[in-house]
């Protein structure tokens, strides 16, 4: 039975590895959502690749039945949240359906960058946050120095936080009450005109589009007409209904309801998340509050390593592109690789789940050139252009000026590790903004750092030098002109475009000489000598050489050990799978990633 008063929407937030996908499964086993012993485990992260890379990316929903100690029934629709930094614009919209949030903190870690920045995100949403301390099995757990934290830092009452234990299945009834009793129910008339917040859609391949609504009034039912407010597509709804965690069909979804529709729509890319649902017959007069359209911010080449692939990646690409708003791409043409894609990306992270889905579910080889931020680059005729791709910077003498985005860095650090992430900072051009101290040993560094350091590698040095105590989460910011230059790489005199970089005009020496002595190190020796060099313009900065291969490598497999021989060169050719023949060079996916690692 509908019941408004008695419906809860609410989301898990946490940093990530702090708990969220095992107290949503305690919450499902509580509530015998699910019941199989043989469930998957951890149910909410569906794709095989977020499974095995143990995250969450796309948003998941579930409703469940909870009968309260009061003796109350009520239905809880948990809306499951990415956690990655490269997905918060995710979390915010999952968010905008929700009216409360359970805040989980590892009790032996402290709050963490994602977690006051999803925080944040809930309190913009005006949510009602439970604080849950999670992990309090563990000996290092400290409920009390972390609640402290969560005061001074998020500025939240925390004295009443729940401590849990989501692997052990402490506090999950506790959880529960705090959701019935402190989050407030969902406002809305369902006899109003239509409103229906479009927050996530995907494709499946049963149901076509399957679209996630909060309806925030009237109802909505199969057969109806309906207009999408922003876009001004109309459909006519197929089925409405819910997840249990299976999708289930119902008879309508009402308001204060989450729940899915589907509606013989062909491709993602024809649903705007943001967008609001009316009826076509009787539309509200205005639409819902939406979101800001995602961007990519991270670019890179993607190209298939055998040329007769073209076709199957432009195919590929498309198909994504409709099912995934934050990927984009472009037609690109190398002289060293071919034909390809110039493909945007929300981050890293996103970058390399696109690329693998690429190459696992369309049985592609891919190359990839080293991803670059898109430069704003002032032109001496008074043009702007944006450049997303090093080899296409325009030459110098065309160049009043070229700016580079910044972003603003949050770092939470144990203290002990403050002096080399600020000599991190300080090497990837940071300028400090704030210091703060959390507690005796934990302290918030605020950057400004330029945004194609951090594409670069800081993760992974931020990583080992706090032996990966550190978290992190940033906004992109502005422009502000650098001094930057192209770098052309040149493999026996030949420019290989994909291998340009764009370099801060400081670090341009170092960096040359670095990259050339790593592009010797993967070339492999060929018949001829290789001379790989490093120029600015036509001046060249750095030199090194590969020599000559002497020996035929299956000579040494003398008279008619045939087997063995074969064996050999088909090790040479799997080798080769990945070597993209440059001239008459042959040159290995490693050489272009290489452009990537600094030491
Ligand atoms: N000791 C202990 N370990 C826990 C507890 N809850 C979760 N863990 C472990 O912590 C790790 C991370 O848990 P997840 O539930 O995957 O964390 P998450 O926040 O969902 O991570 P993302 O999906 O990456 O955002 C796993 O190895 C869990 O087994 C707990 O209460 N106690």
């Amino acid at each position: 039975m509908y019941n408004i008063n008695k419906i809860r929407n609410f989301s898990i937030i946490a940093h990530i590895d702090h708990g969220k996908s095992t107290l949503a499964d305690r919450i499902l086993e509580f509530t015998g959502a699910v019941t199989d012993r043989e469930m998957k485990q951890q149910f909410l992260d569906q794709m095989d690749i977020e499974r095995e890379r143990g995250i969450t990316i796309k948003a998941q929903t579930v409703r469940l039945k909870y009968k309260a100690l009061n003796g109350e029934e009520y239905i809880l629709n948990l809306i499951d949240t990415p956690g990655h930094v490269d997905f918060s614009y995710e979390v915010s919209r999952s968010l905008a359906a929700c009216e409360g949030a359970l805040l989980v903190v590892d009790a032996s870690q402290g709050v963490e960058a994602q977690t006051l920045a999803n925080c944040y995100l809930a309190i913009e949403n005006d949510l009602e946050i439970i604080p849950v301390l999670n992990k309090i099995d563990l000996p290092s757990a400290d409920p009390e120095r972390v609640k402290q934290e969560i005061e001074e830092v998020i500025g939240l009452d925390a004295q009443d936080a729940i401590l849990a234990s989501a692997k052990e299945g402490i506090g999950t009834q506790e959880i529960l009450e705090a959701v019935v009793h402190q989050i407030p129910a969902p406002t809305g008339d369902p006899e109003a005109p239509l409103q229906a917040l479009i927050f996530d859609s995907w494709f499946d391949p049963y149901q076509g589009v399957v679209v996630l609504v909060r309806i925030v009034n009237g109802t909505l039912k199969p057969d109806m007409k309906i207009r999408m407010m922003a876009s001004g597509n109309t459909y006519e709804v197929g089925s409405v209904g819910i997840f249990t965690p299976t999708l289930k069909k119902t008879d309508s979804l009402q308001a204060g309801e989450v729940g899915f529709i589907t509606a013989a729509i062909k491709q993602v890319r024809d649903v705007q998340i943001g967008d609001t649902i009316t009826e076509e017959k009787r539309p509200a007069l205005k639409p819902l509050p939406g979101f800001k359209p995602v961007k990519s911010m991270v670019f890179c080449g993607l190209y298939p390593v055998d040329s007769g692939q073209y076709e199957q990646l432009k195919e590929a690409v498309e198909k994504l592109w409709l099912n995934d708003p934050a990927f984009s791409y472009e037609p690109e043409q190398s002289a060293a690789l071919g034909f390809g894609f110039r493909c945007g990306f929300l981050g890293l992270l996103h970058m390399e789940i696109v690329k693998e889905r690429l190459e696992r579910e369309f049985e592609l080889t891919l190359l990839s050139t080293a991803p670059s931020v898109s430069y704003k680059v002032l032109l001496k005729d008074g043009s702007t252009i944006y450049v997303q791709n090093p080899a296409q910077m325009p030459p110098q003498e065309k160049i009043e000026c070229i700016m580079e985005p910044r972003v603003r860095m949050e770092i939470y650090v144990p203290r002990a590790y403050v002096g080399p992430v600020m000599g991190l900072c300080d090497e990837k051009r940071g300028k400090q903004l704030d210091m703060k101290y959390l507690s005796q040993d934990r302290v918030l560094l605020t950057y400004e750092l330029p945004f194609n350091e951090i594409v670069l590698d800081f993760y992974d040095k931020l990583k080992s030098v706090t032996r990966g105590y550190a978290s992190i989460d940033y906004e992109l910011t502005d422009y502000k002109p650098a001094e930057m230059v192209k770098m052309d790489i040149l493999i026996n005199k030949v420019p290989v475009d994909a291998l340009s970089i764009i370099v801060h005009k400081d670090k341009a020496y170092y960096r040359g000489r670095e990259l050339v002595s790593k592009l010797r190190s993967v070339i492999p020796r060929q018949l001829f000598e290789v001379v790989i060099q490093a120029a600015i313009g036509s001046r060249v900065i750095a030199r090194e050489r590969v020599a000559p291969l002497r020996k035929d490598v299956t000579a040494k497999c003398y008279g008619g050990d045939i087997t063995r021989k074969r064996k050999l060169l088909e090790k040479q050719k799997e080798g080769k799978k990945r070597m993209k023949q440059v001239g008459r060079v042959e040159i290995p996916q490693e050489a272009f990633l290489s452009v990537l690692k600094t030491d």
